[in-house]
Order: C-alpha cells, then sequence, then structure tokens
C-alpha cells in the first residue's frame, strides 16, 4: 500500500513515537488523524502539521471514543486506510514491594490502556476498512501495533507494562489470519530504547546509561527511525502477522 493521499489514524501521536508516524504520513502526502488524550499538545501539533492532519480526542479504552474517531476521520478525510497504534501507558511496579503488592488498579490500568485499547482501535478500524476497494495487491488496509522488548525480556517492575506487551504480540498472528481475507495485513512493532517524552523524566546521564545499554548503534533509538519502520510495513505487503524488534540488538537485563 502507498501512504499517498491515503487516510491513517494513529493513536498517541500527540508525542514521541505516534508523533514522528504522523509527520512521516503527511511528509509522504498522506492525512492523519492525531488520536490521543492529549488535547493541549495534540492540537497545536495537528495546527504545526497543516491541513493534511486533523486532532481528535481519544481515550484508547472507550469504546464510544473510537467509534467516534474512526466515523469523524472518515467524514473529515472521507476515508481510512490504516491504523497506527501508539498510545500507552508506562508503569514501574513491583508484584512485592516495602509497601505492599502491586496495585491490582494499576496493573488492570495499565493493561487497560495498552492492550485492552489496542485491540478497541483495531477493531473499530478493521470494521471501516473491510469496505475499501482493494488495491492491486488485494489489499484494504493495513494495521502497525506497538509493543515493546519488554514483551521479551520484562525488567523487574515491569510486570504490567511486559504483559500489556506481550498480548499485543500475541493478537498479532490471530489478527492477521482473521482479518486476511478481508484485505487486512496487521503488524507489530517492538522498539528498544528510544529518545521519547517518556524518559523526560530522567536526567540526561540516566537517558545516556540507557542508550550504553544498547549494542549498536550505542544511542537511543529516534522516534523518525520508528516510523521509517512503520513505512516500509506500509509499503512492503509480504509483512503480516509479524512482531519485528527495532532495538539496536539491546536484549534488556533484569535491572
Ligand atoms: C530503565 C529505567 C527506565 C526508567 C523507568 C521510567 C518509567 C518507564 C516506564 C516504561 C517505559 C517502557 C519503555 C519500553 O517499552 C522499553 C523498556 O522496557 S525500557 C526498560 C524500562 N525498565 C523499567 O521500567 C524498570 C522498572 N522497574 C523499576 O524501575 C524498579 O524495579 C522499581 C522502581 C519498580 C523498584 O525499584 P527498586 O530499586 O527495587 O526499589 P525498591 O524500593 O523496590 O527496592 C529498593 C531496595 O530495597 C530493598 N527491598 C525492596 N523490597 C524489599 C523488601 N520487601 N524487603 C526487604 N528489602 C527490600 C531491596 O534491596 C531493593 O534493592 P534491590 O536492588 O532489589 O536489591
Ligand atoms: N520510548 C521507548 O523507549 C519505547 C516506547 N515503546 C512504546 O512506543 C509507543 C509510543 O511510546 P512513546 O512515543 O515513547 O511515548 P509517549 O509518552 O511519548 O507517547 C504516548 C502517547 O500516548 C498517549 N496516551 C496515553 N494514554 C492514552 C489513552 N488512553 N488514549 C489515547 N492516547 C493515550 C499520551 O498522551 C502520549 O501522547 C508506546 O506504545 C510505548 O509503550 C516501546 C518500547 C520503547
Amino acid at each position: 500500500m502507498q501512504l499517498k493521499d491515503k487516510v491513517w489514524i494513529v493513536t498517541g501521536a500527540a508525542s514521541g513515537m505516534g508523533g514522528a508516524c504522523a509527520r512521516m504520513v503527511v511528509n509522504n502526502g498522506g492525512k492523519v488523524i492525531i488520536a490521543d488524550i492529549n488535547v493541549r499538545k495534540g492540537r497545536q501539533f495537528a495546527e504545526d502539521l497543516g491541513e493534511n492532519a486533523l486532532f481528535l480526542k481519544t481515550d484508547v479504552t472507550s469504546e464510544d471514543d473510537a467509534h467516534q474517531t474512526v466515523e469523524d476521520s472518515i467524514n473529515h478525510f472521507g476515508r481510512v486506510d490504516g491504523l497506527i497504534n501508539c498510545a500507552a501507558l508506562g508503569v514501574a511496579e513491583k508484584i512485592l514491594n516495602k509497601k505492599s503488592t502491586h496495585s491490582l488498579e494499576h496493573f488492570s490500568r495499565v493493561v487497560q490502556i495498552n492492550l485492552v485499547g489496542t485491540f478497541n482501535m483495531l477493531k473499530q478500524v478493521a470494521d471501516k476498512l473491510k469496505r475499501n476497494d482493494v488495491n492491486a495487491d488485494g489489499e484494504r488496509g493495513v494495521i502497525i501495533n506497538t509493543a515493546s522488548v519488554a514483551a521479551f525480556e520484562g525488567q523487574i517492575g515491569q510486570a504490567a507494562y511486559s504483559a500489556s506487551k506481550a498480548g499485543i504480540t500475541g493478537l498479532t498472528l490471530p489478527a492477521a489470519r482473521e482479518l486476511a481475507r478481508h484485505g487486512i495485513r496487521v503488524m507489530t512493532i517492538a522498539p528498544g530504547l528510544f529518545e521519547t517524552p517518556l524518559y523526560e523524566v530522567l536526567p540526561e546521564s540516566a537517558k545516556d546509561t540507557l542508550g550504553e545499554m544498547t549494542p549498536f548503534p550505542q544511542r537511543l533509538g529516534r522516534p523518525s527511525e520508528y516510523a521509517a519502520l512503520a513505512k516500509q510495513i506500509v509499503e512492503n505487503p509480504m509483512l503480516n502477522g509479524e512482531t519485528i524488534r527495532l532495538d539496536g540488538a539491546l536484549r534488556m537485563p533484569p535491572k
């Protein structure tokens, strides 16, 4: 599938890697919906990107929000051709800690946003993609999800986050198998350590230390590098039903 003249919904696009994908879509002649809960950043970013971008306040955990965002996207740009799920919440909490045990509410919240939110958006968008005309490859749309290296080697304190991301990798193949008959591909990217606002809480020295964990290149990844892989996934019809690690050969230690 091409990006040009196509309409992409990107969740979490008010920031970080979702934002890089939104910029990539517009720079390649596409149109993008910035679907995020951060109204201030989302609106400003859409304004910066111009008429080919629209911000729609969207909580990915809300079925109503997801449905409305897809409807509003089609009403505004006339169609929808794909989805890039980047919205997520990171948390760091041990199962047994000095105070008590891992908050069940925190665990549920992380799974709700990261995994259930991904599925919620996937199913709502797929239900529209199936109505598209096929292209020369028989395709009607592409869905890209975001996991993490934490899906495979979660650190101490990442029970909730890693479980949510492993759920996304587990979702990828059955979703691709089911949606194949509709000409819809489903892929997942599992990033390593990338320089986004997720790490702004950390001092530069900590970010450098994190970057040094990556064998090569020995630095934090750039959101534009995530967006470059998303572009290749969209354009390469043989990429389907798989999770691709994008991590510079990083394998995270226990802590
Ligand atoms: C790499 C760090 C990134 C910064 C995290 C910022 C949030 C990021 C959110 C997620 C972003 C994800 C991005 C992504 O997808 C890629 C990655 O996954 S990057 C890797 C991210 N890594 C993490 O998020 C790690 C999360 N874990 C932690 O940060 C810590 O484990 C945690 C804060 C949960 C706990 O830290 P800890 O130092 O162990 O604090 P404690 O207070 O629990 O323990 C301190 C010390 O006290 C002793 N102790 C603890 N419990 C007890 C007890 N019950 N009895 C007696 N003594 C106890 C113990 O000695 C502890 O020290 P140890 O080091 O465990 O010996
Ligand atoms: N930064 C990193 O090192 C890594 C990030 N990832 C994943 O990459 C994706 C993007 O992360 P970053 O760009 O780093 O984070 P970020 O924090 O820069 O962006 C996340 C965006 O998601 C939005 N969001 C949060 N909850 C939402 C909800 N309920 N509904 C809609 N939007 C919501 C936030 O407002 C924010 O704009 C996430 O899925 C994250 O788990 C994976 C591995 C590493």
